[in-house]
């Protein structure tokens, strides 16, 4: 092949499609689609990828490659395909959609080295490749360059034998260990040892050690075993009897925990029923999607794992999902524990570098199982036996930057191109995968019962006015209070939930719970403190913050919110004997430090765990048999049109984490809408209930899942130009689109400035809509001009979960 077509690193209108360069003569049986390159562009160089190779050049004179990145393909030519797929899904720039795909270490600056694997053996190299390689195990990559041996290094790395490896150059330099090895054979050893005087004892234990295993070993690790100290070895060392090397190894943050393992549990009848339509997927390799819809404990991830168990039979691949925060420890244990060091991790927690080091291991094909939040769905795996999206309701699976993705359609798109069921799990599922299932688009599997038919907890809701009128203005109520000190006693533990997103925006009335709401859509006003007006986000209605009531006249009428740490302080003034832990961005902002804290709650030190959202979902805790949630209207009032929807997650996940072994649970839920039905049905855990009411309001206000929603947010430093472009495209929308879509602005966003540009929105509710993409991207195009020279910005969203 003689021409290679890139999409280079330069994300903007004009430059979104392919160039392409000549493949210098000494490359061409080198270079392949999914490599990086780097590229003249203008009088510039830049990086780019390979996507495809031609014979003819469609233009008379081309610039040349100027380097190569890679050696290997980065992206296989599934991942590719996506990232085409990408671009038309979410109207992204190709290579925004394949740098998503990437670990992030792999976009920065970096030295690269070609590095023998500990596997192999010098021996087994091409002759150039051993010459060069002689007496180290790794070489610069430019040393390889200059000699023009690259192709010949390639070989050896499609073998097996090399890798490339990246150093960033920022502080995620490989991380490196001692190791040693005997230098002499066993029998040696053994005289050795003899000539060796008495003294020399530890010197002597050692030689010991190497002579029934005459095999290399990290010094860390013998320390540990002989007990004692690095001059012991250096001496060794010195005298030639041990041989060191400085060996790279894989920033694991889980290495040095021992996981245990465990067995598959013997399946429930319902988890057997759920299961065999799983497995009989994986048998017949046929894609399919499950959306399993079980209770809190319901022993969802049990059968997730044996499914997994399946397919790693059948020496496939696993991807699972699992929302960020739910990365706690006590999940990634599972998987660890039961799969081993054939699991990589991957979340936002890992530095750079360990990321890429756990992203190498699955290019590299040496683990099968992957765990990981939103992005680990581009796993670059290749024999894929299935996908599951753990907690399939959590809006941390969308994407917010370019590429505006979902994790959930990706994870259906590789579904269907590796022939593998996926599975969607939840205790509370998304109207629109529960509309989906009864619609037999998904295939539904329930888990009604908790495992070992352990009961629900039992829910009490606290009216707060109630508590107000009574004379008590804490934030805790006389219940919550009096069986916080019934847990102190029994020496039980107790989790208190304080929803803060969202906080201090709504106003209502303390005396009757009323909160103001906009007239056109039924959704809570926000609070502006510094016009001192009520607004809404949906549709620009705006009104003075009003003095009293206006349901009852009473003057408590105010915007709302409360933070963890006043909480911890009327704790510490109520209930002085407890011992508190507080879980919140500030007390987990340190690496480790969700872990440490949860580790110390679960080893009994601490009566009562209070926290934000990141203690709703995951926690199993045996001794836990309380949970209070202190105000349950928080969430119930964001401008959204998702907030009782979220509210009756939020409450149903944190219910399931009371009495999930042999101690029963007690749920208390407080709150100034105690008739709301996210709360209500909540407390009954009727989600069936639930979704039948909330399906009549999305239905009635025309929201998903009966309409499709595409924002379009358009920003500019001046606001005449804001309003002047987002009239335009409102008015051609209108113009454009069938009638039965309903436009709704332009009106100012939620946050109507930021960095000091203005923002106007647009928002579109269709059924069906053939167009609506090729649509967006002729606007798109329309402004191009303006959007290059970063004036204008225009930021298309299809399927929403944030509003501002
Ligand atoms: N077949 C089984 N036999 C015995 N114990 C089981 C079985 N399946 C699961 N369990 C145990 O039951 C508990 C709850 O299971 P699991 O955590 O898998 O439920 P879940 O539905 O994923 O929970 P949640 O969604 O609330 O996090 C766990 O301690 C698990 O080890
Ligand atoms: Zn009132
Ligand atoms: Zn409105």
């Amino acid at each position: 092949m003689r021409v290679a077509s890139v999409i280079v690193d330069v994300p903007a209108m004009q430059t979104d499609r392919t160039f392409d360069y000549l493949i210098p003569e000494k490359w061409k049986e080198i270079i392949q689609p999914g490599m990086r390159v780097a590229v003249p562009f203008g009088p510039r160089k830049v990086q780019g990828f390979v996507i495809k190779l031609k014979n003819e050049p469609e233009v008379e004179r081309l610039k040349e490659i100027h380097s190569l990145l890679d050696l290997t393909p980065v992206l296989n030519e599934e991942l590719l395909q996506i990232g085409y797929w990408l671009t038309e899904k979410t109207l992204c720039f190709m290579i925004s959609a394949l740098q998503a795909m990437l670990p992030a270490a792999m976009r920065a600056k970096y030295d690269k080295e070609i590095k023998l694997l500990p596997t192999s053996r010098l021996d087994e190299l091409e002759p150039a490749v051993q010459a060069l390689m002689d007496e180290s195990t790794s070489i610069q990559w430019n040393e390889i360059e200059k000699r023009d041996l690259l192709h010949v290094f390639q070989k050896d790395i499609k073998k097996g034998f090399l890798e490339v490896v990246y150093h960033v150059k920022n502080k995620t330099n490989k991380k490196t260990m001692k190791q040693v090895e005997p230098a002499i054979s066993s029998s040696e050893i053994d005289d050795v040892i003899k000539t060796l005087p008495v003294q020399a004892s530890k010197q002597k234990e050692a030689l010991e050690y190497f002579k029934t295993n005459h095999a290399p070993i990290l010094i860390r690790d013998l320390l540990n075993i002989l007990g004692s100290t690095e001059s012991t070895i250096k001496s060794l060392v010195k005298k030639g009897l041990l041989l060191e090397k400085n060996i790279e190894v894989y920033r694991d943050p889980y290495k040095d925990k021992t996981f245990q393992r465990t067995v598959p549990l013997p399946l429930t009848n319902e988890q057997e029923k759920v299961i065999s339509p799983i497995l009989a997927s994986i048998d017949d390799e046929v894609h399919n999607v499950y959306l399993m819809y079980g209770v809190t404990g319901s022993g969802k991830t049990e059968v997730y794992m044996q499914a997994i168990d399946e397919v790693l039979k059948r020496g496939k691949e696993a991807i699972v999902l699992v929302p960020e925060i739910s990365l706690t420890p006590q999940m990634v244990n599972r998987f660890k524990g039961r799969f081993g060091s054939q699991v990589a991790v991957l979340h936002s927690g890992l530095g750079a570098g360990e990321k890429y080091d756990e992203w190498r291991k699955i290019h590299r094909k040496e683990v099968s199982v992957v765990v990981g939040a939103r992005s680990a769905i581009f796993a670059p795996f290749e024999n894929i036996g299935i996908i599951i999206i753990d907690e399939e309701h959590e809006s941390s699976y969308k994407q917010e930057d370019n590429p505006r993705y979902h994790a959930r359609d990706v994870a259906i798109f590789r579904g269907e191109i590796h022939d593998c069921p996926v599975v969607l799990g939840s205790a509370t599922p998304t109207l629109e995968s529960f509309a989906r299932a009864s619609k037999n688009v998904y295939e539904l599997v329930t888990l009604k019962e908790r495992v070992n038919n352990r009961p629900l907890p039992t829910v009490e809701i606290i009216d707060m006015r109630e508590e107000l009128r009574n004379g008590n203005r804490s934030m805790f109520s006389e219940a919550l209070y009096a069986k916080l000190l019934d847990r102190l006693e029994k020496n039980e533990q107790s989790v208190l939930f304080l929803n803060r997103r969202g906080h201090s925006s709504f106003v209502m009335c303390r005396d009757c719970g009323y909160v103001m709401n906009c007239p056109h859509c039924d959704i809570s006003l926000t609070y502006h403190k510094s016009s001192h007006q009520l607004k809404c986000h949906y549709c620009a209605y705006e009104t003075q913050m009003p003095h009293v009531c206006p349901e009852c006249n009473s003057e408590h009428i105010r915007f709302f919110g409360t933070g963890t740490q006043k909480v911890e302080e009327e704790l510490a003034k109520m209930i002085p004997q407890a011992r508190v832990i507080r879980m919140d961005v500030d007390t987990t902002s340190r690496k480790g430090a969700h872990e440490k804290l949860l580790r110390e709650f679960g080893e009994g030190r601490a009566d009562i765990l209070l926290g934000t959202q990141m203690i709703a979902k995951g926690l199993d805790f045996p001794n836990v048999t309380l949970v209070g949630v202190l105000t349950a209207d928080t969430m119930l009032h964001l401008p959204d049109f998702r907030s009782s929807e979220k509210t009756f997650q939020l409450l149903t996940q944190v219910s399931g984490r009371a009495g999930r072994h042999e101690l029963l649970g007690e749920v208390v839920i407080q709150t100034y809408t105690p008739e709301h039905y996210s709360i209500t049905l909540a407390s009954h855990h009727d989600y069936d209930g639930f979704y039948q009411n909330e399906m009549m309001i999305r239905k009635l206000h025309a929201y998903p899942p009966f309409y499709y929603l595409a924002l379009i947010t358009v920003s500019h430093p001046e606001l005449t130009r804001t309003i002047d472009v987002a009239e335009k495209i409102t008015t051609y929308l209108r113009k454009s689109l069938s009638n039965k879509t309903i436009i709704l602005g332009p009106v100012a966003s939620p946050i109507p400035r930021i960095n000091d540009r203005y923002r106007y929105q647009c928002m579109i509710k269709y059924k069906s809509e053939q167009n609506l993409n090729k649509l967006l991207k002729g606007i798109l195009d329309r402004y191009q001009k303006e959007i290059a020279q970063h004036s204008l910005s225009l930021s298309i969203d299809l399927n929403p979960y944030i509003m501002m």
